[in-house]
Parts: C-alpha cells; structure tokens; sequence
C-alpha cells in the first residue's frame, strides 16, 4: 500500500478530526478516492462548491500541508501535536447522528442484570448460532427516527470498511454491533459473549474509527503479546507495557501516543494514571477496555487483587475531574465466563456507570462435543487407556524413524525436557479437606500394579542428590542440558495464570508487511510438516506441574509430537511452546492452567482436562480453546468418578475458600450428571436459558441416560435413620420395616451426623442394602440433594454433603403416602453398582462383624481370596516376574534407589 492511500474510511475520520467540514470529506473522497494528499489538494484549493471560505478558514488554523503524508496506523496527532484542541466525540464525525439510535440499555437504572437473561434466553430460543437475537436488534431499531437509520447507515458502512479492509471480515456479529453502538453513544459496555466469539474486535475497532487510541487491560503478556502480534498483521500498530516489556522505550513512545493500541496489565496502569490523563488530553483515548473482566471478581474463578483497583478508570477519566474531556471515556468490560454474581460484581467494583449497557449473547458454543469419562488419572496404565486413541490419531500413518521424541518439523532437537521436576518432591500436591471425610472407597478399580506405579515414579522423580549447584544458583540435572531457576524448584500447582508468562524479545507491534506478518501469526502451514491439520492440535489440561510433564514425556515417548507448559518452566522455553504451537509444530501441550485464556488457535481440535478442574468456569474457559474455527470438537473430561475432588492448595480468604468449594462442587455434580446435556448445564451455570433441550453432540444426548430407578425404599431408610441419628438422644427410637433403632450420642463437634455414620447405621441395619457401598449412599444423598430433601447441615459448604440434614420437604416427604421416587442414577452410583463391593472400606470393616450375614460374606470372600493367593504362589509365576524389575532400580545414586537397596538389605 502506497503510504499516502489509506481506506476511506480511515481518511474519513483523519479529515474530520482535521475540523474540515463532514460534506466537503464526502465530497473530496468521492471526487478524488482514498488518497489523502489528493483529497487535502482538492479541499484546500477550493475546488469544493459550497463553503469555501469556511475551509479555508480551516486550512489556516491548523496549517495542513498537502505534502504532509502520515503513515497507516500512526497517530496523525503525534505529528501535528497542535493540532487537535481537545476531546472530539465520534459523533461530530457523524454529525446526522443521533445518539438516542438505540438504546440497548436494559433497565434506566443500575445494572439490569435481570434483563441478562431475557436477553440470552431470547437468543438461544431463535437460533443456535452465537449471534444477537435478531429479534430485539429490529425491535429496538423500531424507535429509530428516519434521521438516525440515515447515520446508522453511514456508521455501518465505516465500520464495515474498517473490518473488511483491516480484518477481512465482511460484517460485524451482532453483539459486536451493540457493544460498539454502545462505546459510539459513550457508555460503559459490558460484553458477555462465548470464548472464540470476537470479543477482541469490539474494543479494536474504535482504534480505527478515531484518531484517538484505545487502551486494553489484560491480565497475560502472552494474551497481550498474541493480540498485538496479530494486529501488526492487519496492519494496526500495538504495543503493550509493563513487566514483560524489555524495551523502555516503547512506554515513553506509547505515552506520546505512537500506538493506536496499548495493551498493559492492571499493575501498569496504575502506575501510568498521569502519563494516561495527558494522552487522554491528546491525542485522547478513545476507550478503556478492560479483557477478561472475571479476574476483577472474588467470586469468579480466576481473581486477580490488581483488577479490582481499575475503578481509578472511572473515577478518574470523567468529565467533572478532567474538565478538557466533553464526555466520560467509556470502560468495556468483556468476558467469556462470568456468573451472574461476578458481572454484578464486576459493575460494582469497577464503578461502572449506572447506565452500562449489557451486551450479552449466548454462551453456548454450538461446536463443542463434551463429554466426562471416568479415569483415575494417576497412573501410567491409565494414561495408556486414555490417551491409547490419541496417539493413535497422531501417529497413525507416520513412518517409524518419525515417531519419537527427537525431531520436529524445523529437524531440530526437540528438547523440551520432562526429566525433573520439582513437584516431585513434594507428595502434599492435593487436599485441602480431610481425606478422611471426603474420600470414597474404590469399588470398581483393579489395583494398580505397583510396577507401573514406580515405574511412572521413576521416570518423574527427581532426586536432590542428582542437582550440580552452580555457583550462578541455576542446576544442570542429571548432567544434562536443562536448567533450572532456583524457584523452579518450589510450588506444585499454578494457582492462577501468571502475569509475566512469557518473555518477550520486544513488545512493540508496527504495521507488518502481510508475508512476514502471516508467518508470524503461524497461520500457514510449515511445508513439510508431516502433520495433518485437519486433525489439529490438541490441549491437555492437568491440574499439577507434575502431572504436564509425565504425559508429556510419556505422549512423546509413545511418539506424539507433546510439550509441557506451566508457569515454572523456563520463559525461554515457554515462549518455544507457544511458537512451536502456533506453528503447528507441537500436536498436543501438556499444561497447567497457565495455557488457558487468550489462546486463540483456530484448528484446536480437542481440549482434554485430566483430573478435576477446579470450577465450571475455568473448565469452559479451556474448552473454550477448541474449535474457534467453528468445526466440531472435543472436549472431554477425564475425571476419576469414584472420589470426591478435593481444593488444590492456595492462599484464600475464609469467603473465598467457601466460594471456591461452592464451585468445585458444582463441577462434581457436572460431572455426576447423566441425565441432562452438558451444554445445557454449562450454559445454564452462567444465567443462560437454555432453549433447546440438548445440544445433540454431547455423551449424554448421544447416549442417552441411564434407565430411571425406584429409590423410594432407600431413600426413605436413609432419611429416617439420618433423622434418628438427628435426634440426638439415645432414647429416641424410629421404627421402619418393623426394626427399631436408636440415634446416637457419639457424633463430634456439630449438631449434625456425619454422612459415615448414616451411611454405617444403614449397613448395620438393613444387611437387605449392605451391598450397597458407600459411594452409591453418597450418590443417593446427592440426589436427595438435588430434590431439596436434605441439605448440608454444616454452615461450611463441602464439595459432597458431609453433615446430612434432613429439610421440611424431606419430612413431608417420609410423612407421604408417595410410592415411588424414579430418579436416574449418578455416575458413581452406576460405577458402584458394576461391582458392589460391600466391605472395602477399612474403617467400616469392624463393625459389620456384628452381623452374621455379613461375617458369613467376609469368610466368604478371605476363603476364597486365599485359595487363589495359594495357586498363585504355586505357580510362583507373578513375585518372580516382578523381582528383577525391583532390583533394577535399586540404583545407589538416587534416594529412592538407596532406600529401596536399605530395606531389601533390612529384610534379608
Ligand atoms: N466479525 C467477525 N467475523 C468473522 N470472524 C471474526 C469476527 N470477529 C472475530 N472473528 C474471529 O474470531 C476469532 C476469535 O476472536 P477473539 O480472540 O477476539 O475471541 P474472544 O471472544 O476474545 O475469545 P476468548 O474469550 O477466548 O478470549 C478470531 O480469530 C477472529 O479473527
Ligand atoms: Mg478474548
């Protein structure tokens, strides 16, 4: 593009912001095309008919020259800084609009949340495509005056020339639209629309609307530096600041206004409050955005303290407190994954004004095939029946000298290492709540070899006595190339996305000539590259950093092109794993949360999670990674169904650690749902109604559920002894089916029985339910749960009822007459129900004696166990198989080694 030409949409906007008149613009680029040196000829000279003085009269208070050529993207005002006097608004560029076009302010006052849902239900009733309901758009438009659809028109057509010549998009979505109709009438914006939907162009779009600039709020330097990778290619200048940013110089040149974009963490802002006033001054800036507003919120999943601080923005950029601005610069605020809480929240903390209009559209992503798996996750023998189809997807076809770990595309070294860790060494990485209580005996697992288990140890491990210390505090492991920063050496889990993810060589973005910026961006395809991009890549999410490097190494081994990625790797190496990803070098990345928002790759094909995450809403913001291309994907949970998640440790409040199990509850019971659609759930979880009764893809659609069962009997033994147990006094006495028994005394602390004792009363009552196993009566507490028949008695909320109570519905209930109570199973109830195994759990194993039936099941199953003991050792065939193995990793020079050569010394 000759540097003079520029779209006229953009020449528009620089002529209007010069003061020339609006008719005389539309005159001269019509006459002379986008050229901006011809179009200033034509205005100056007069050869315009009508105002000739006024545009004289222009010419000589701001001294255009037509000579004067301003570079695409750059700040015309930079150049000229007398130039622009002050704050101009986008609506004198259209002086025919109205500014009362639309109002898609829902409610007159505060934060309309209620209408939220209207609004999405209405949309998800109509149409299933992520999309504003077309129906409220002309419902609205309807209040249009003749005049105004006169300037919408003019406005869309600008617009659309900005998107098509910038991003190659030929329209705008219509929640875009709003939410840009929102910032054009200068109001606070809140936009709530799903992952992959466009959120991004919302708040860059006005940077090429204005001369002004627009400044984003982000909580990642890699979603920061991604974003303004990608709009050097479409030809938009970027910067961002702050930690990550080695380059001093690209502050000063941001706050002189040299980017039409600048990107910088809460952090940064706040330190640039003064620099910001200036530019707010001139060149002006045309928006506050605030990316992933969810961290503002203690409720939401991903808190970030320095979000919180953002109101300043409001309080600060108003008109009462800076008397050059003729109105307030507008905040838009944008996230995919808010509860209904946290856009409450959001507004009240950011001080948004109180006619903030909500931009909200569904969050359902049409594409997304999700579905949950029972796995446990921890193993190598679980790894190869879980991953056994995926490596098979990758490596399918691929000649055997290219299957392992040592070549990429680029036939370097692939040396991403997965030989240590410092997780290793710590063996604390999971419950914050008492094992005792929460967990659930395993009924249907064969245990795991112990071979495998050590064998997985053995490759993860990673023994002090292997580390040099250097003299420059970094280790050389195993006298191999990695090293490793002192603090590698500390934390287990990635508690929220780091800031400063990635190190950057530079973080200005200039316009990029389009061949060099579409390598960059990685969206062509490496020639050569043995992969196949309609496969696509996949993401495995797990909740440790331990855990990223076992599947790595263990996907690379079984020749899958893996990587790792947490928060405590290398940046260096970090920053290759992005690349290498985005260049469609790596297949599948093994990570921490610390992967997760921003990445906006359009081919990902499956999102894994492997173990629990932590709350729906970061499980939907990682799914969220898959199929932004719009093509089918997975996103499949592999969760093990037979125990109760537990809190990954982290430094909370009282209140947020209530919250946080509120939320990981609400993911166990995603996950031991089998009767509704997962889409349904999901979108539902964030104040969506949902339309359609399925989403058609999900397991549970494809399978259908379970069949319904008669709970009624149990579900009234088990709330009348739990309401025996409630009495609280010896005395008290309920009789069913003819057996009377008593409550007890010997419940600790609370008012409330443990959900143990109940479920232990129940065993030593009813021998007819004793093969009922624990995890099936805690299933069944959850779905009288569910029914409001009991509820949690503690006031702490556990992630599965702990202290049963029994409710008013629940009593009225056992006084009905009702004879039957179809409900369909859960997931555990159902994994249970495979093999009942009726005494596995150690702590119950004395008391059952008591009972003859039960004793006479036991001898049973010891008799029974011992015969098959005593064939085994005849045959001698297992221990002897598995000897040598032992002693092989008897190896001295690592602790476990020694201490396995002490104890065979000790038994010899
Ligand atoms: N009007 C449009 N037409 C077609 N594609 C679009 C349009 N707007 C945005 N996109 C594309 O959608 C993709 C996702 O955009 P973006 O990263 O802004 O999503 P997002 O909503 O911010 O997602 P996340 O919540 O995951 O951050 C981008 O690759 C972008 O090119
Ligand atoms: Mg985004």
């Amino acid at each position: 593009m000759v540097e003079n030409d520029v779209s006229a949409d953009l020449l528009f906007s620089e002529l209007i912001d010069m003061g020339f008149d609006f008719d005389k613009v539309i005159e001269a680029i019509e006459a002379v095309g986008p050229c901006r040196d011809d179009a200033l000829e034509f205005i100056l000279n007069g050869s315009c008919d009508s105002n000739k003085d006024q545009n004289w009269q222009v010419s000589d208070q701001f001294t255009c020259s037509t000579s004067q050529a301003y570079p695409l993207g750059k700040s015309l005002t930079s150049t000229q800084p007398h130039q622009r006097l002050k704050q101009s608004s986008i609506k004198e560029h259209l002086p025919k609009y109205s500014g009362t076009r639309r109002n898609i302010s829902y409610g007159d006052s505060g934060n309309s949340l209620s209408q939220t849902k209207r609004l999405r239900s209405a949309n998800l009733c109509g149409q299933k495509v992520i999309d504003i309901d077309p129906g409220l758009e002309s419902g609205t438009s309807q209040l249009c005056s003749f005049e105004s659809r006169e300037a919408e028109m003019d406005w869309d057509k600008e617009v659309g020339s900005v998107l098509q010549n910038h991003f190659g998009f030929s329209s705008l979505k219509g929640f875009q639209k709003e939410a840009l109709d929102a910032w054009f009438a200068h109001k606070d914006c809140l936009v709530l629309a799903a992952t992959g939907s466009g959120k991004s162009l919302c708040f860059q779009i006005p940077a090429l609307l204005t001369q002004k600039l627009v400044v984003v709020i982000s909580p990642l330097i890699s979603l920061m530096h991604d974003q303004c990778l990608k709009l050097a290619k479409h030809g938009i200048s970027a910067c961002f600041l702050g930690s990550g940013q080695p380059d001093s110089g690209v502050e000063r040149k941001a706050m002189n206004g040299k980017y039409k974009i600048v990107y910088a963490c809460p952090e940064t802002i706040l330190r640039l409050m003064d620099p910001l006033k200036r530019l707010a001054e001139n060149p002006g800036i045309a928006l506050f955005a605030i990316d992933e507003v969810h961290c503002v919120s203690k409720w939401g999943h991903d808190f970030r303290p320095d979000y919180r601080h953002l109101f300043v923005l409001r309080e600060n950029f108003n008109t009462s407190n800076l008397k050059f601005l003729k109105f307030d610069v507008p905040l838009m605020a944008l996230t995919a994954t808010a509860t209904i809480p946290v856009q409450e929240d959001v507004i009240k903390s950011l001080h948004m004004s109180k006619e903030t209009n909500i931009v909200s559209t569904s969050l359902l992503r049409p594409n997304l095939r999700f579905t949950v798996t029972h796995s446990r996750t921890t193993s190598i023998s679980s790894y190869e029946k879980d991953f056994r189809e995926l490596i098979e997807t990758y490596t399918a076809g691929r000649v055997p000298c290219q299957r392992g770990l040592n070549n990429n595309n680029h036939g370097e070294n692939f040396d991403y290492s997965f030989e240590s860790t410092d997780d290793c060494l710590s063996n604390d990485e999971e419950s914050c709540e008492s094992d005792d209580e929460e967990s659930c005996e395993s009924s249907d697992e064969e245990p795991e070899s112990s071979d495998e288990e050590s064998k997985l140890c053995d490759s993860k491990l990673f023994d002090v006595s292997d580390i040099d210390e250097n003299s420059d505090n970094t280790y050389s492991v195993n006298g191999g190339s990695a090293v490793f920063p002192e603090d590698y050496l500390e934390d287990v889990l990635d508690f929220q996305h780091a800031i400063d993810d990635l190190d950057v060589l530079c973080g200005e973005f200039v316009e990029l000539p389009p061949a060099e910026s579409s390598r960059l961006c990685g969206e062509s395809k490496p020639s050569g590259l043995p992969y196949s991009l309609e496969q696509g890549p996949t993401i495995i999410y797990v909740p440790t950093r331990r855990e990223t490097l076992a599947v790595a190494e263990y996907l690379c081994r079984s020749g899958v092109r893996a990587a790792a990625y947490h928060a405590k790797l290398p940046k260096a190496q970090l920053r290759r794993v992005h690349h290498d990803f985005h260049h469609n070098a790596l297949e599948v990345v093994v990570a921490t949360i610390a992967f997760g928002m921003g990445i906006d790759k359009s081919n990902v094909r499956r999102i894994i999670h492997y173990g629990w995450p932590q709350s729906l809403e970061a499980y939907y913001q990682e799914a969220g990674r898959a199929g932004r291309d719009g093509i089918l994907s997975d996103c499949t949970l592999y969760a093990n169904l037979l125990r109760v998640p537990t809190l990954l440790p982290s430094q909370r409040s009282e209140e947020q650690t209530k919250q946080a199990y509120k939320m990981l509850s609400d993911c166990f019971r995603y996950a031991m749902n089998t009767a509704t659609c997962r889409a349904k759930i999901l979108v539902e979880y964030f104040g969506e109604e949902f339309g359609p009764d399925c989403c058609d893809l999900c397991d549970i659609c494809v399978n259908g559920p379970p069949k319904m069962q008669n709970l009624k009997e149990v579900a009234d033994i088990f709330m009348r002894v739990l309401k025996a147990e409630c009495g609280n006094t010896v005395s008290e006495a309920i009789s069913y089916d003819g057996t009377i028994f008593h409550g007890s005394n010997s419940r600790r602390h609370r008012d409330q029985p443990n959900i143990r004792m109940v479920i232990s009363r129940i065993r030593e009552k009813f021998p007819k339910f004793a093969a009922n196993d624990q995890l099936w009566w805690r299933g069944l507490a959850r779905k009288l749960e569910d029914l409001g028949y009991i509820k949690e008695g503690d006031k702490f909320p556990y992630v599965s009822i702990r202290y049963p109570k029994l409710t008013i519905t629940g009593s009225k209930f056992l006084a009905s007459k009702l004879e039957d109570l179809y409900v369909y199973p859960g997931a555990d109830m159902l994994l249970s129900a495979k093999t009942p195994k009726p005494y596995s759990s150690f702590s119950e194993w004395g008391r059952g004696w008591a009972d003859p039936e039960i004793r006479r099941q036991r001898l049973e199953s010891r008799r029974g166990e011992t015969k098959k003991r005593r064939l085994e050792s005849r045959r001698g065939e297992t221990k002897k198989r598995k000897m040598p193995a032992r002693k092989q990793r008897q190896d001295v020079s690592t602790v476990r080694g020694r201490l396995a050569a002490k104890l065979s010394k000790c038994r010899k």
